[in-house]
């Protein structure tokens, strides 16, 4: 399993500080003025109990007396206990508010991080996806963060409040009551580590529940779960994961409850020590009375605060430790070196594949072994080969999804490497082997291909013309406007709601064809499978506009169809990682090889078929 054990997990006080940092930085950025007032709020509720207690003493001691005066006192009271009542209430609001904010530039910073990785790597590697899941929990739970300052802050000003009192009456217990809270900050500061080791640790088990979940109700699977029968099967298979993770979550709440329970009796009695002498000085006449309920506002007070600046610490430090996975998706480095500077200039003379060798990683085999392959300006190459021989990944090197392992990949003599991803991916038009269905309205599906066509009607229609679905998605209820999909209510308020539309295989891969075409007079035109899916009719005339449309362009074809591939300017023939030959068509065939027996396969196929 790729996933590290606890141990390996533990984070370092550094990556704490820059979790702190980037913490602190975020909440500022995103609400400095709430943020100031929650501050001075938090303060003015630390201070009040503090306040009423001196008060409280003040009075009593006035009524105890022979003369006091009790009427300002009382008063200050009443003004104390007024805003302690008051504060509670508008901290949360602004706590929430500041949260909100927060949350929504965190999630805005976190998946432009996401995106800033330049090719597919990190979306494979099962960390990166624990740490991403995590990250975006983490920023649905960003107020939290606020509470740990809040808590941290109000906590100190309480306790020193407290502690000043305490040492006045008697110093020897303000010792005793500050040594027996040591223990609880310690246990929690450990508890708290070991439960964010546990969260990372369980994170692929609630990962692999939602998936069980996505395909549990969703539409891609129901079909398949309805006819073979696995409902069943995967529901137990995602109930299991859940049993780890919720396993995990009772051995660790097993071990607070130990810890915890220990640390209240201890502090139990420390606070029963302390009333002990307390009422005996006060017996003997060595306190008075309003000494004596100090002393007991003093006690539960520090204990008090030292508990909430306990929990406010260990639950900071928890939530840091949780930011941290935020903190680190957003620092993270591209996954391939990225150069920031200059552009793809537009193709002159070709691409140039040289000595490409290429593994999805360390320990997998070789896809691609040496290959060298040039795709000339204006020329149309078709690549061909068996399942599994590396064409895709071949077409993913291109677009600079990977870097090569070894070797080198030319743009008019310039190395893929040199040139800013976005720019190289602006001279490319594709359409992939596992196109996208956009959960869309019919023109976006299409738009996306070229942001600058969404809004511009001519520019979606003729693209869809070209694809030849123009007519089906004209006849579609609200056109082009109409919703791709029967999960959501699309560009309809719920009054008016347009009933989404559910295209046929064919009719999406046309759709992923349109999507390529609004891109218009790019430079490379990758078709990957781009007619697997549709009927011989459609297939040949699909074939014959793209003929027409690659004429005079650089592209790259990949088919299984070979009849689809003849006429392209050279045919490359993929197997074992290495060309195996190429050629154009007749050449091939009068060589007799690999591309002319398969070849011949598929059209005696169709003649026994005829
Ligand atoms: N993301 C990936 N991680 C690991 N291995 C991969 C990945 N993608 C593809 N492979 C492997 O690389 C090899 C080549 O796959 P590729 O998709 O390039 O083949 P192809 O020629 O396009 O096949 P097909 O004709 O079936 O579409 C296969 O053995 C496949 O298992």
């Amino acid at each position: 399993m790729s996933v590290p054990p606890e141990e390996d997990r533990r984070v370092g006080l550094r990556e704490l500080r820059a979790s702190a940092a980037e913490a602190i930085s975020l909440l500022w950025h995103a609400a400095t003025g709430d943020l100031l007032v929650f501050l001075v709020m938090t303060l003015a509720s630390a201070a009040a109990p503090i306040a009423t207690a001196w008060l409280t003493k003040v009075v009593i001691d006035r009524l105890t007396a022979p003369h006091g005066t009790v009427a300002g006192p009382a008063l200050g009271m009443i003004v104390t206990g007024l805003v302690a009542a008051a504060l509670p209430v508008s901290v949360r609001y602004l706590r929430a508010r500041i949260g909100r904010s927060a949350g929504r530039i965190a999630t805005e910073r976190l998946f432009a991080a996401a995106e800033n990785q330049v090719g597919l790597r990190p979306f494979e590697d099962p960390a990166f996806l624990d740490r991403l899941r995590l990250a975006q929990e983490g920023t649905g739970r960003v107020a939290e963060l606020v509470d740990g300052l809040g808590g941290a802050i109000g906590g100190m000003l309480s306790l020193s409040g407290f502690i000043g009192s305490l040492l006045i009456l008697s110093p020897a217990m303000t010792v005793l009551v500050l040594l027996a809270a040591l223990p609880a900050l310690v246990a929690e500061l450990i508890l708290s580590r070991r439960r964010s080791a546990m969260e990372w640790a369980v994170e692929q088990y609630y990962r692999r529940e939602y998936f069980y979940g996505q395909l549990l109700t969703g539409v891609a699977a129901a079909t398949e779960i309805r006819l073979f029968g696995i409902g069943a099967f995967l529901r137990a298979r995602m109930i299991d994961e859940r049993r780890r993770a919720d396993a995990a979550h009772e051995r660790m709440d097993r071990r607070e409850l130990r810890a915890q329970g220990g640390l209240t009796a201890l502090s139990a009695l420390v606070a029963g020590v302390g009333l002990w002498w307390a009422i005996t000085a006060a017996h003997e006449g060595r306190l008075s009375v309003g000494d004596v309920s100090m002393f007991l506002a003093a006690v539960i007070g520090v204990q008090a605060a030292l508990a909430a600046l306990t929990s406010a610490i260990a639950g900071g430090q928890a939530r840091l430790l949780a930011f941290t996975h935020y903190v680190a998706v957003v620092r993270a480095e591209p996954d391939l070196p990225r150069a920031e500077r200059g552009g793809a200039p537009r193709l002159r003379q070709g691409i140039e594949l040289r000595d490409v060798w290429f593994r999805y990683g360390d320990d997998h085999p070789w896809v691609l072994r040496g290959v060298n392959l040039t795709i000339p300006y204006g020329h149309a190459v078709a690549l061909v080969g068996l399942n599994g021989a590396g064409k895709s990944t071949l077409v993913k090197l291109l677009c600079r999804m990977y870097d090569p392992t070894r070797g080198r990949i030319l743009w008019d003599g310039a190395d893929l490497r040199d040139i800013p991803p976005a720019a190289l991916r602006d001279r490319i038009s594709a359409v992939f082997q596992d196109h996208m269905k956009y959960d869309m309205t019919a023109g976006e599906n299409i738009g996306l291909g070229d942001l600058t066509a969404l809004d511009d009607t001519g520019r979606l229609e003729g693209a869809a013309k070209r694809a030849g679905i123009h007519d089906r998605l004209a006849e579609l209820p609200r056109g082009y406007d109409t919703p791709l999909t029967r999960m959501y209510l699309i560009g309809a308020d719920k009054e008016d709601p347009v009933t989404g539309v559910v295209l046929s295989g064919g009719q999406w891969q046309r759709l992923a064809l349109a999507r390529a075409f609004v891109r218009g007079d790019r430079d490379l035109m990758i078709l990957d499978e781009p007619s697997s899916g549709l009927d011989p009719e459609a297939e040949h005339e699909v074939h014959t506009r793209m003929r027409e449309y690659r004429a005079g362009r650089t592209s790259l074809l990949i088919s299984h169809r070979l009849s689809a591939v003849r006429d392209a300017d050279r045919i490359v023939v993929l197997a074992g990682g290495r060309i195996a030959e190429q050629g154009t068509h007749d050449a091939l065939l009068a060589a007799g090889g690999d591309y002319a027996r398969l070849f011949r396969l598929q059209a005696d196929g169709y003649r026994e078929a005829g």
